[in-house]
């Protein structure tokens, strides 16, 4: 390995797996040999924004909501500079130096970076490097973002307020879809919270996991991958890869859109798998119920044919109960409002 001498060698500069990042045979991706799948819908919200589009690209997000539980959107308005600048300072941020990323008291800050450090499960670490922090109210969580890289909040605002706007325009054209009223999230919402990843190249990528097989806790979640894959989502017992397209979002749908939709849209689960050459980094941002809703059937999807499936929960509680985002879950909700 060329390696110059003042370059601080990271817990991934290594030529084999440690032994605890080896998932368990039914857990590790074993084999990744498999191809892109060309079904999960792409929604082209340029032509959802025209009236002769609009219905089709409506009735499309809903499809891709109950069968995929996932679709991809292009033309969707935020421009290629934004995108490329977020991810810009995202790559400084994992590049920086470990004691700039790290902080000094990792765990009494509002944002929170993980090394690969904490275990994910039974003892095996994920391979990857992870930034969260809270994004709601905007004006009040910006200073309380990373002071490193420089341009870092800047950046990151302009990105969460174009974010802001997509996922109300994707919310809607869902409400509409299921039949209710476009504005039911309005003020039952908001984009709470940001999560970057890094996940280096790895040695022996059929043994290793990036993130493990999970739901989102979210209504949606808005996740830009740049060019990069790893991406796989389980449909019908399967694993399939999803695609890198240059500029799109991947819309998931979370566990939370299921119980209001009363189970019609699916909260699909997925993965990142690693790759031995090539980088990833993501942002996805979480679009999640207020902490106080409750969160239950819409009244209008359930009835004689189609009975409530979910109990109610308030959000705050059921985030808390499941440490939804983390070890620091309480830490991060806590964050803006133990400032105020
Ligand atoms: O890095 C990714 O693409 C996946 C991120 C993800 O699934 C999550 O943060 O919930
Ligand atoms: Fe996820």
């Amino acid at each position: 390995m060329d390696i110059k001498e003042d370059k601080e060698l990271r817990w991934f500069d290594v030529e084999f797996v440690p032994e605890d990042y080896i998932f368990s045979k039914e857990e590790r991706p074993q084999n990744l040999d498999i191809p892109v799948c060309d079904l999960i819908p792409v929604i082209d919200l340029a032509k959802a924004a025209t009236s002769n589009g609009h219905t089709q690209s409506i009735e499309a997000v809903l499809t891709a909501s109950q069968e995929f539980g996932l679709f991809q959107v292009i033309n969707h308005g935020i421009s290629e500079k934004t995108l490329n600048d977020a991810m810009s300072v995202v790559k400084e941020f994992f590049d920086m130096p470990s004691k700039d990323r790290t902080g000094i008291v990792p765990h009494m800050k509002n944002w929170i970076y993980t090394n690969s450090t904490d275990y994910a499960k039974d003892g095996v670490h994920l391979w990857r490097e992870n930034l969260k922090h809270s994004c709601h109210p905007l004006e009040k969580s910006i200073p309380l973002w990373p002071h490193k890289p420089t341009r870092y909040q800047e950046v990151i605002a302009a990105y969460v307020v174009e974010i802001q706007k997509l996922s109300s325009r994707i919310l809607e054209m869902i409400c509409i879809g299921l039949g209710l009223d476009p504005e039911f999230f309005n003020d039952k919402s908001e984009v709470q919270l940001l999560s970057t990843n890094f996940y280096p190249p790895c040695p022996d990528p059929t043994l290793t996991l990036g993130i493990l097989a999970h739901q989102d806790p979210s209504l949606i979640t808005l996740l830009y991958q740049g060019n990069s894959t790893g991406l796989q989502v389980l449909k019908d017992g399967e694993w399939i890869n999803v695609g890198a397209i240059p500029n799109a979002f991947v819309v998931n749908i979370g566990n939370q859109l299921e119980i209001i939709s009363n189970g019609k849209l699916k909260s699909i689960k997925h993965r990142v798998v690693n790759s031995m050459h090539e980088t990833r980094r993501s942002i996805a941002t979480f679009v999640n119920p207020s902490p106080d809703s409750i969160i239950e059937p819409a009244k209008t999807l359930v009835n004689e044919l189609e009975p409530i499936r979910y109990k109610a929960s308030r959000y705050k509680e059921y985030v808390h109960r499941n440490k939804a985002f983390g070890d620091y879950t309480v830490a991060l909700q806590n964050a803006v409002h133990s400032e105020s």
